[in-house]
Parts: structure tokens; C-alpha cells; sequence
């Protein structure tokens, strides 16, 4: 018995955070993906990308299981999603942390009690340690002290996500799905939340799945890139690797001029900092 719970316990750590095959999400005629697969390795950053409209969304929204798709497998944490009840959804859930478009914090409650309310509702802390559980959770996101009290409306755009990030955290997740993190954010607040991101994935062994616009979280901030066209994720590799390929579309997102003005922008910068050390 002890060595069948151990022997699960090594699968599970050897197996793939989350394993989509032959994934199929279609709106009324039109489908989104189809015959799509995927595996999220544990422990690695992975940015999720493509054109608007490709399925990046939707494709984080069968992830966090917020939407079943029409056909395929999802397996989470060695689990089949789509066939373990309920129960078995709500606690594969309570593993992920999810932190979508706009952050979406209750306006009328503060930071800390944003923070506060999935434990309230998954776990038994109260109390004190409720607030310090979610204090610690909110330093962990790399907000001051004082950001606890707050409202959202009180915040700057790069502190409310991070506020968010807080309350991805709370129940300490073991996958961490982010959809377009940085959007809006400057590029000094930009990089800061990926450097954050990547400090944590490091330290709390997190595995991340970012859908992302963002070349400089493309670059820096992942270690994998999946790109979905054609209904499916065309290749996952990472970016330096996909930058070498020969699909009309990623020589498009890779080669094309938004990447040529990166380019020239990043030798530019690399000039000024050498002229400045
Ligand atoms: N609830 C829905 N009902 C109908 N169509 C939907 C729904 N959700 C998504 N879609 C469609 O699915 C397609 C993919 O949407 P999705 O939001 O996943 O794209 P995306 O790659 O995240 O785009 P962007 O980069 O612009 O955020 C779009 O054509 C969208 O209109």
C-alpha cells in the first residue's frame, strides 16, 4: 500500500502538469480548435501564442476546466478532468491559479479580503491566520504592506495585477494560468511582472501557461512557446527555435516587422546599456 502511494506520488511528479489531445472547442458552426494537443511541462514556463482570435482564451478556459470542450482529453495532474465528477473537478481546480484579462478583483473589497475570499471558501484557516496567510500571499506577489488595505480603484494598473497574482496564489497552486498578464502594463512594469513570474516559478516549483502579445515575455519570460493557427497548436519549441522555422505563420509572427522593429529596438537598447556599463 505504502508502495502503491509512492509509486503514484513519482508518476504524478514525472508526468505532465496538463496533457490536452485531439481537443475540439466549435461555436455553433465554427470551431475554434480542432484535433488540438498539448503537454505542459512541470516546472517550466510556457507562453501561449498566435494571432487574435486563435484560441488562446478559449484554450486556457478548457485548461482551468471553466469550459468542456465539444471532443478530446484533458488530463490535469495525471488526472482525467472530463471523468472524475464534481469532486474530483473542484479539487483538480483548487490546484490551478488562474489570473484572466483585467484581473477581475471584487471592486468593493480591499486587497486582503480579495485574497481572502477563495480560502475562506476552500479552506477551514479563519481568523488571524487567514489574514496573515493572505498577507504573506500578497508580499509574495511583490506588493507593499500598506497595498492590503486598498481598493482596486486605488491601485496602478502593473499593482492590480499583481493583486490578482496575489489571489492566483492563495490556495498555492501547482499550475498557474495567466491570460495576457502584462497587457496594458509599461514596459519597466512589464518586466517586472515577468521577473516576478519567473522568481516564483523557480522558487514554488510552479509550472505557468501565459497567452501573450508581449515579445519581450516571448523572449524573456518563457521557456516555451506553443503557437496555435490552423485550429491547433503548430508548434511548441522554444522561442529561438520557432524563430528558425519555415510555417508561413511563424515566419509571420517571428520574422515578420513587428519582430524586425523588436529587433532593431533590442540591438538599440543593448548599444545603450554597453555605452552605460
Ligand atoms: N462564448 C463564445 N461564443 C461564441 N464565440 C466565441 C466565444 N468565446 C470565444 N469565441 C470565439 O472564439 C474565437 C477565439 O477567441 P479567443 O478569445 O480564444 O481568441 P484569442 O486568441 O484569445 O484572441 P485575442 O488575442 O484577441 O485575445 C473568436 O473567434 C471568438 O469570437
Amino acid at each position: 500500500m505504502v508502495s502503491a502511494v509512492h509509486n503514484s506520488a513519482q508518476n504524478e511528479s514525472a508526468a505532465p502538469v496538463a496533457r490536452l489531445s485531439g481537443i475540439r472547442n466549435c461555436f455553433g458552426e465554427e470551431c475554434v480548435h480542432d484535433d488540438l494537443s498539448l503537454e505542459l511541462p512541470r516546472g517550466r514556463i510556457t507562453a501561449l501564442v498566435g494571432g487574435s482570435g486563435s484560441g488562446k482564451t478559449v484554450l486556457l478556459r478548457t485548461l482551468s476546466m471553466l469550459r468542456r470542450p465539444d471532443a478530446g482529453q484533458l488530463e490535469l495532474f495525471g488526472k482525467d478532468a472530463l471523468a472524475v465528477g464534481e469532486r474530483g473537478q473542484r479539487d483538480l481546480r483548487r490546484r490551478i491559479g488562474l489570473l484572466f484579462q483585467g484581473g477581475a478583483l471584487f471592486t468593493a473589497l480591499t486587497v486582503l479580503e480579495n485574497v481572502m475570499l477563495p480560502m475562506r471558501e476552500h479552506t477551514s484557516v479563519r481568523g488571524h491566520w487567514l489574514e496573515e496567510l493572505a498577507m504573506s500571499k500578497v508580499l509574495l506577489a511583490g506588493l507593499p504592506a500598506d497595498s492590503a488595505g486598498k481598493y482596486p480603484a486605488e491601485l496602478s494598473g502593473g499593482m492590480v495585477k499583481r493583486a490578482a497574482l496575489a489571489r492566483a496564489l492563495a490556495l498555492d497552486p501547482s499550475l498557474l494560468i495567466l491570460d495576457e498578464p502584462t497587457s496594458g502594463l509599461d514596459p519597466i512594469a512589464a518586466a517586472g511582472f515577468d521577473a516576478l513570474i519567473r522568481e516564483l516559478t523557480d522558487s514554488l516549483g510552479l509550472t505557468v501557461i501565459q497567452a501573450t502579445h508581449d515579445l519581450d515575455s516571448i523572449w524573456r519570460g518563457s521557456d516555451l512557446v506553443a503557437f496555435l493557427a490552423r485550429k491547433r497548436v503548430l508548434a511548441f519549441a522554444p522561442a529561438a527555435e520557432l524563430a528558425q522555422r519555415e510555417e508561413q505563420e511563424l515566419v509571420a509572427y517571428f520574422r515578420g516587422e513587428r519582430s524586425a522593429e523588436y529587433a532593431k529596438l533590442e540591438s538599440s537598447q543593448a548599444g545603450t546599456s554597453r555605452g552605460n556599463s
